[in-house]
């Protein structure tokens, strides 16, 4: 995690920087801030006044990125997404993950999940790849543990290379072994450079274990209320404070060390530790479980399709801003709201995470259409 030395220097170096006038109001924020260190407060004191959250560009950043389809391309180039999650207790939630990102033109999505997860996953669709490789502390005794694990690990490394993101974490569940098994794998993701979009219980590891993210650029955290409130405390060591969401918002991600974060709500903010993008179009009013994973998957093609966009020589230098996994949040966000909307216009009080998943396709067509 980047506190300390390098902390100290920024907030220092800002607070020399800073008018008389944002040097007292940054005192005053030092004053009455309780329960941390007076670097952490003097940085986050010059972040709230960065500068409003702006609001992101959204369907032009969608248009953008979204790949044409012709018939020079073979399988594989829109993007082979893998989601490491699916648990006794949770098999709905990797299923929305994955079937999303092919209801939005990734070519290939896998799962790997528990070994009681996988049939069930298999049975709604048979269009994601399940390995049945995870295995939770109940069916394994101490002394398998080691040899268990490194198997695991080597049945994730065959494919590792070939994935072009990892969701980590929809209903992953929390047991210690496994998850002890998922930081393994989210450190050979790093070595590899594949980009990781943490969510659900994957935070809950993340947030106990922060190395595992920090100082990693293409790692993303898609929080919910709860989780974000839980990393706000683990990291900044004080309360979610609304009055200043820009300025914690740039501060967490800062402190973790320059990863991505997209804090769900009413409207997603979303930042890289340099900007704060917002995604405000109207969604849904219904709440039901399920949309954070949609979102989840979403955002892992729209990161694929964004990297794979800018390696490009005819890349498209106007685009704003340029951090992939910016433009991946904010893409992820805009067709899941948007799909959210039209599935609440037909579907009303009724309507549910499969119900949305149905209206990704239209949503991406009406902002992108299929020439
Ligand atoms: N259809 C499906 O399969 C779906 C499955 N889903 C999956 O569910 C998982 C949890 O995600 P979520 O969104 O419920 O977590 P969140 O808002 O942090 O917690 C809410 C409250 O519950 C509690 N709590 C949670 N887990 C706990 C545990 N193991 N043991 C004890 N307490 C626990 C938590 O308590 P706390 O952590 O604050 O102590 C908080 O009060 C995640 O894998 C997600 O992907 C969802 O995606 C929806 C669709
Ligand atoms: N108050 C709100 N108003 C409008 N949209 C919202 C609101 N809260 C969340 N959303 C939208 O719903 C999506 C999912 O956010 P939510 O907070 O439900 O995630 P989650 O709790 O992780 O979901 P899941 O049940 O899949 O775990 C977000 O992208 C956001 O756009
Ligand atoms: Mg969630």
């Amino acid at each position: 995690m980047k506190l300390g030395v390098n902390s100290g220097f920024s907030a220092t170096r800002n607070c020399m920087l800073a008018s008389p006038a944002v040097f007292r109001r940054q005192e005053f924020l030092i004053r009455c801030l309780g329960g941390y260190s007076s670097y952490q407060k003097g940085i986050q004191g010059v972040k709230s006044m960065a500068g409003p959250t702006s609001e992101a560009d959204s369907e032009n950043i969608l248009r953008a990125i979204t790949p044409t389809l012709d018939q020079s391309k073979h399988k594989g180039q829109a993007g082979k997404i893998a989601v490491i999650g699916g648990c006794r207790e949770y098999t709905g939630a990797p299923y929305f993950a994955a079937i999303s990102a092919l209801k939005i033109g990734a070519d290939l999505s896998h799962v790997f999940c528990t070994k009681d997860a996988a049939p069930v996953i298999k049975s709604y669709s048979p269009e994601i790849i399940v390995h049945p490789i995870l295995e939770e502390s109940y069916s394994v005794g101490d002394e398998d543990q080691a040899s268990i694990s490194s198997k695991v690990l080597a049945e994730v490394d065959k494919w590792m290379e070939r994935f072009d993101c990892l969701v980590v974490g929809p209903g992953l569940g929390r047991d210690p072994f496994l998850l002890d098994c998922v930081s393994r794998i989210m450190k050979h993701a790093r070595e590899s450079s594949v980009p990781i979009v943490v969510d659900g219980d994957g935070l809950f590891l993340v947030t106990n274990c922060l190395d595992l993210v920090s100082d990693y650029p293409l790692a993303v955290l898609t929080p919910n209320v709860n989780e974000y409130k839980r990393l706000i405390q683990k990291v900044l060591n004080c309360e979610v404070n609304d009055e200043d969401s820009h300025g914690q918002l740039l501060s967490l991600a800062e402190q973790i060390g320059g990863v991505t974060i997209l804090r769900k709500g009413k409207s997603d903010l979303i930042t890289d530790g340099k900007t704060v993008k917002s995604v405000s179009i109207y969604g849904s009013p219904r709440r039901c479980g399920g949309q954070g994973d949609i979102l989840s998957g979403s955002v892992a093609v729209f990161i694929s399709w964004a990297r794979k966009l800018r390696a490009a020589p005819d890349w498209d230098t106007s685009i704003s801003p340029k951090n992939p996994t910016i433009l991946g949040c904010v893409a992820g966000s805009t067709l899941l709201r948007k799909a959210a909307s039209l599935a609440f216009e037909d579907k009303k009080r009724s309507t549910l995470t499969t119900d949305i998943i149905e209206y990704l396709g239209r949503s991406l067509e009406d902002i992108c259409p299929v020439n």
